[in-house]
């Protein structure tokens, strides 16, 4: 491995941001784009092959394509995470360039209206974010049709299921164009991918931020924590990690700031070692390797970090039917049918250029509670399973639920889910469970063979039966570890970031990514975190120097 060089000393930056997932790339575009210097640390290689990443299947060699472009091949991470996945968290995340947004499926929703207003405090509402949201979908509109002919492939699931919940009186809806349309609505799986390839942030934000000469990405650099004084931090402590940097790295003296985008795990993780969270969480980090050179604990300040934690409660459900064809997307990384490989790299078209394995369609349903919560209901179609003609459908509770987990640090330095979010209240299990006796309802007479829930077995039965632990209902979509809000964790409020996302108790330290959502949201957040973050640079922008 070749050895880190050190940090520069001789220079600094306006804004540090650490993370390059949804979070921070937008912002490091958006905070350039204002004339600011800045430097985006990301602890991983690059990905995407526009950014020099060389991870591939032998079929793509001698081309500039990687296993991350390619939308057929996004499940690699589950059949070959070594050196992609982060290995100090221990739940699946993207550990690269780009993050979540290098490895995800790609979908990309906008946010029902409720995500935003049940979920966030006044300023992060609906209304406030209108502006935002129209910025970051004019970059990255989104496409239900990711073959560049325009064709849709092995869509025998989709018609399927579709005409099924049609009949049954759901509503077919284009969902991005209806955003507020999420009950009893049926739609295609929005996706990210542009040009037949993931896109994203990747593909637009850091194209524009890297033509600046005010941009510097460092990639193969980990943070280790923010260096401060008592509530002022005046820069970033690396640790080596292969060819990147190592050393400090500073902010402009006075008027610089460091913004926190590791995601919901990494940047919890960050400042439970910069001396920021519960107390019982900074003891575990000064008897670690860290405990030596640990800021000292009258200058720690006392967050509710890690708190708060939520993921979608996912519960997978198996039907079959015989006009489903099952495509093997894993198959395609070693061994693809000659001709979809072909298609895909002359013209981007075919079943490649769709989300392993198939996912579509996509619907929803919204189930008021008998606290008067509404709790809204997503369910993502794909085509894999026991039989060759099953598809696995997974329900995620999100908007709505009550439900929330801990997350916190081991000895070794490692974030730990040590309080699953799933199903903690009657309420969002009584959703769960009604929510699934409504599709059987829905689909009863439409010829699907029921292999999960086994006939006989009632839906409460089978939602009861499954842990409701990471390994069996978790979505991927953690948020909410250092939420934003009003009522300061310093005064034994909930919030870890102010109005600004400012951490509460510093001049200039902030956090931006999936860790600042106070709850979880109706479909995937990846388009959502974007929004955030457009709006935050904005909120940080407008600061007094
Ligand atoms: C397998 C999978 C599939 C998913 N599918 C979808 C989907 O289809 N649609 C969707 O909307 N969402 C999906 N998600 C979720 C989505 O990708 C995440 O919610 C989103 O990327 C989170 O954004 P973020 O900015 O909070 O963090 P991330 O995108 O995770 O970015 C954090 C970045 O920080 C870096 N980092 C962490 N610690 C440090 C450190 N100490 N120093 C330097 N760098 C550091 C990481 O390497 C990473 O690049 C999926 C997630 C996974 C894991």
């Amino acid at each position: 491995q070749t050895a880190c060089s050190a940090a520069p000393s001789d220079v600094t930056y306006d804004y540090i941001i650490v993370g390059s997932g949804a979070g921070g790339i937008p912002l490091a575009d958006r905070l350039s784009e204002a004339g600011h210097s800045v430097l985006l640390i990301e602890k991983g290689p690059p990905s995407s092959g526009r950014w020099g990443g060389t991870m591939k299947p032998k079929w793509l060699e001698g081309t500039n394509l990687t296993r991350f472009d390619v939308p057929g091949l996004c499940n690699q991470i589950w059949a070959d995470p070594k050196g992609v996945s982060c290995t100090d968290v221990d739940q699946m995340a993207g550990c690269v360039l780009g993050g979540g947004t290098a490895v995800n499926a790609g979908l990309w929703w906008k946010p029902h209206p409720e995500d935003l207003n049940v979920n966030f405090p006044a300023g992060w509402q609906s209304k406030d974010l209108a502006a935002a949201s129209e910025r970051v979908f004019s970059r990255i509109p989104g496409t239900i049709n990711p073959s560049q002919d325009g064709k849709r492939y092995l869509s025998q699931a989709f018609d399927t299921l579709v005409g099924s919940l049609k009949k049954a009186g759901w509503e077919y809806v284009v969902a991005n164009s209806n955003p507020e349309k999420k009950n009893r609505t049926v739609g295609d799986a929005t996706y990210m991918f542009s040009g037949g390839e993931r896109g994203g942030p990747l593909a637009t934000y850091l194209v524009t931020a890297s033509a600046r000469k005010s941009f510097t990405l460092w990639t193969h650099t980990i943070a280790k924590r923010v260096v401060r004084s008592g509530s002022h931090v005046t820069g970033v402590e690396l640790e080596c990690n292969g060819p990147g940097r190592s050393g400090v790295v500073s902010v402009t003296p006075k008027t610089g700031r460091v913004i926190l985008s590791a995601g919901a795990f990494g940047s919890a993780k960050l400042l439970f070692r910069s001396g920021i969270g519960p107390t019982d969480q900074l003891n575990i980090v000064k008897n670690s390797p860290d405990g030596p050179t640990m800021i000292s604990s009258d200058q720690w300040i006392n967050l509710p970090v890690g708190y708060n934690l939520n993921d979608h409660v996912g519960t997978d459900i198996e039907i079959s039917h015989p006009n489903v064809v099952f495509y093997d997307y894993y198959g395609a990384w070693n061994n693809p049918i000659a001709n979809d490989a072909k298609t895909y790299l002359a013209s981007r078209t075919g079943p490649l250029s769709q989300a392993a394995p198939n996912i579509n369609p996509i619907f929803w349903e919204i189930i008021t509670g008998k606290d008067g919560i509404n709790r809204h209901l997503h369910w993502q179609a794909r085509v894999e399973g026991s039989l060759n003609t099953s598809m696995t459908i997974t329900q995620y509770l999100g908007t709505g639920s009550t439900s929330r987990g801990r997350m916190t640090i081991t000895r070794q330095l490692n974030t730990v889910v040590s309080t699953p979010p799933y199903l903690r209240t009657d309420e969002d299990k009584a959703a769960v469970i009604k929510g699934l006796v409504n599709l059987q309802e829905s689909l009863k007479d439409a010829g699907f063979t029921w292999v999960n829930p086994k006939p006989g077995v009632s839906a409460e039965q089978f939602v009861n039966s499954i842990p409701a632990i990471p390994s069996r209902r978790g979505s991927n979509h953690w948020v909410g570890t250092a939420k934003i809000g009003t009522d300061s964790g310093l005064a034994n409020g909930t919030a870890v970031v102010d109005l600004n996302t400012k951490v509460y108790g510093t001049d200039n330290l902030f956090v931006v990514d999936a860790s600042i959502i106070p709850g979880e949201l109706t479909a995937n957040p990846s388009a959502t975190i974007v929004i955030l973050a457009e709006h935050a640079a904005a909120k940080i922008l407008a600061l007094p120097a």
